[in-house]
């Protein structure tokens, strides 16, 4: 796993009618890295997602995550985890309910799901609740068991989408905390959300998407160093400089950053 990136492609294209999705991404993602996936509304952050999970097949271009093509959801089903914006949660059952549920869908031995149930549930703070309905829950502790459900089966490469939407700032920590840990423990962690403290925070490299193209892609320091905009220099700065047309319009790629202008990761 970690001679190979966790996750290729290869001028990835996906076209729904007259809208272009995702436009001839070429993505090359390291093993055990968070890779933080930036872009304004309807850059083609979600669409990539489900591309990269199997959730829609490409238009054109090819793929791979954890060795497994992505036109093919079998192979790959059992590598990947997928924390979608709106968790697929049933209101009427616990957490406890919901991770069994989740833990029994994909094969888990029942006392290595019960006893990592345990675990995620302290680790999430959630272990008092467990036992309540999900109907009870604040959107947080809705957002903390989406996050426990698509970890629990430790699979090699996880997506996560806005995982920090809805979240207090102590939640915020522990969903950061966890990330660096799903990281240091093996696991690549592939980062979407518009918050990009986090992603300063936790991401080894960012990407920045708009208009379905990839619009700069680099470490975040690398990235930050590249504008010359002095001491207050940020990913904001780059982000919003990146995304920006000549009209100072959001969600234009072929002003300041067109791919020749990309860092290189390395
Ligand atoms: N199923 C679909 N059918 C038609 N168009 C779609 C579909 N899914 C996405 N699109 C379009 O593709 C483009 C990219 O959408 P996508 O949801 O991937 O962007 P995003 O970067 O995730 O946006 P946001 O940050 O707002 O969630 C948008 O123009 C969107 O309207």
């Amino acid at each position: 796993m970690h001679d190979q990136p966790a996750i290729v492609t290869n001028d990835l294209t996906k076209v729904y009618g007259d809208t272009t999705a995702v436009d001839g991404l070429t993505l090359s993602i390291e093993s055990g890295t968070v890779y933080g996936f930036l872009g304004p509304n309807g850059a083609g952050k979600t669409t990539t997602i489900r591309l990269l999970t199997a959730l829609v097949a490409p238009t054109s271009g090819s793929g791979r995550v954890a060795g497994a093509p992505i036109t093919d959801r079998a192979s790959l089903i059992d590598h990947i985890g997928y924390l979608p914006e709106s968790p697929p949660i049933r209101e009427a059952l616990t957490a406890r309910e919901q991770l069994e549920y989740h833990g029994g869908l994909r094969d888990m031995d029942p006392a290595e799901l019960e006893a990592r149930i345990e675990t995620l549930l302290e680790r999430f703070d959630l272990a008092a609740d467990a036992d309540d309905r999900i109907v009870t829950y604040s959107k947080g502790m809705r957002q903390k068991t989406g996050l426990m459900q698509a970890i629990m089966h430790e699979p090699d490469v996880v997506f996560l989408d806005e995982p920090t939407s809805g979240l207090d700032p102590r939640a915020v920590r522990t969903v950061r905390e966890a990330i660096a840990e799903l990281a240091a423990g093996g696991t690549t962690v592939f980062l979407s959300t518009h918050i990009l403290p986090v992603v300063e925070d936790v991401a080894e490299t960012v990407g920045i998407l708009a208009d379905g193209q990839l619009v700069a892609e680099g470490p975040p320091d690398d990235l930050t160093n590249r504008v010359e905009t002095g001491a207050e220099s940020s990913l904001e700065d780059i982000f919003l400089e990146v995304t920006t047309d000549r009209d100072g319009e959001a969600g234009a790629s072929d002003s300041v950053g067109g791919r020749d202008e990309r860092c290189s990761p390395n």
